[in-house]
């Protein structure tokens, strides 16, 4: 693989955070973003604008919007070409699918060959990270793409406003990291790299949990103090958690754990921390999620989390909180009974 920065930009996912990181990308260079909806697609490329995820964004002249998945694939092919999947969660694997796909039948300078991840959570049933999802996908294909994952405290408004943010790539490929970093490190926005896949992605999945708990919290008027709780004492569960699957507890106090925990626990603009909020207010869980207008991955994250952790032997009791909480087997009041009724501990 050549260690050139891409050249060949492609984000696939034409939602908030794939519109949102093609938006900050296209200040320093073309990139082409597609979306599965040929209508919407098209409204996008006439109004220049993403109505429906980012409706105060004009998208820069440099951005080119495409719903045909084969002329996206090969413009992120060869060599200098860098495909960011910034699909949910639930879409990764048909993405990854299509990529092996596309791949079987070329000679390797016409397969993609770098490919980066930008959802946050586990997949839903098999509750495999996102990397684990991906290495099942290409398991058993010669030369597979190099891999890799980007998360960290970023939501999506304020980058495609251009806003400074600074993110992980995480990947086990060194030629990987240097060239996704040489990409992407640009004007405000600033890549740090580490090998800790499992660890930027235990830290993009649960914080999201910890998101809603905090929203619920303060939708109940408990105040500071007890978001302060929430956060640290939430941190705490994630890094054990994240150190029981592999993770290393240095990367957890980083922008994929810390940084991004504090961010979506506190910035309204969180669609996790909305839910909690709404949680609060008496809302019920379904019609929440059915007028949000966005993925929320932090309710399929939570029992996913949760089963892991049982497994694990880790606790966790503010992610089995907003679990049940979720599953309507707690009200926020009960939810914070319990946390209040444990027993003393070491911190
Ligand atoms: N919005 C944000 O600020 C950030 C979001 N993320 C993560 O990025 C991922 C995507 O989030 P958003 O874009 O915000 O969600 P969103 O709800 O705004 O948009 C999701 C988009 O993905 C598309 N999609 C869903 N399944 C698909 C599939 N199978 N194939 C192709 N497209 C599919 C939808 O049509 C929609 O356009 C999530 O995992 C989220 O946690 C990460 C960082 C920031
Ligand atoms: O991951 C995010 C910011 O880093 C976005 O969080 P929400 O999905 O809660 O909006």
């Amino acid at each position: 693989m050549s260690s050139q920065p891409p050249r060949s930009l492609t984000v696939l996912g034409a939602g908030a955070w794939g519109t949102g990181i093609a938006c900050q990308i296209a200040a320093h260079q073309a990139v082409l973003l597609w979306g599965r909806d040929t209508a919407q697609m098209q409204r996008l490329q006439a109004e220049r604008v993403n109505a429906a995820y980012l409706p105060d964004v004009p998208l820069p002249p440099t951005l080119t919007v495409t719903a045909d998945l084969d002329a996206a694939l090969r413009h992120a092919a060869g060599p200098h070409g860098l495909l960011l999947l910034a699909v949910p969660v639930s879409g990764l694997r048909a993405a990854a699918q299509a990529v092996r796909i596309f791949n079987a039948d070329k000679p390797q300078g016409a397969r993609v060959q770098q490919l980066v991840w930008l959802c946050k959570g586990f997949e839903q049933g098999s509750g495999l990270l996102p990397h684990a999802v991906i290495d099942a996908v290409f398991a058993g294909m010669d030369a597979p793409p190099a891999t890799g994952a980007l998360s960290g405290p970023s939501f999506a408004l304020e980058v495609a406003r251009g806003l400074p943010v600074a993110l992980t790539l995480a990947s086990t490929d060194a030629a990987l990291r240097q060239s996704a970093v040489a990409a992407l490190h640009h004007g405000a926005m600033r890549i740090y790299a580490t090998p800790d896949v499992v660890g930027v992605e235990v830290g993009g999945a649960v914080k999201n949990v910890l998101a809603i708990a905090t929203g619920v919290s303060d939708g109940m008027g408990l105040g500071n103090n007890a978001r302060a709780a929430l956060i640290t004492r939430g941190l705490a569960e994630l890094s054990r958690l994240g150190v029981a699957l592999g993770g290393q507890a240095d990367t957890f106090m980083g922008l994929s754990g810390l940084g991004d925990l504090v961010l979506t626990a506190t910035g309204d603009l969180s669609r996790n921390r909305r839910v909690g909020l709404a949680l609060a207010q008496g809302q019920r869980l379904d019609h929440i999620v059915a007028t949000l207008g966005h993925v929320a991955e932090g309710v399929h994250t939570a029992q996913t989390a949760l089963q892991l952790a049982r497994a694990h032997r880790v606790s966790m009791p503010i992610t089995e909180a907003v679990s049940r909480l979720l599953d309507g087997k707690l009200t926020p009041q009960a939810a914070l009974s319990g946390l209040l009724q444990r027993q003393p501990r070491g911190e």
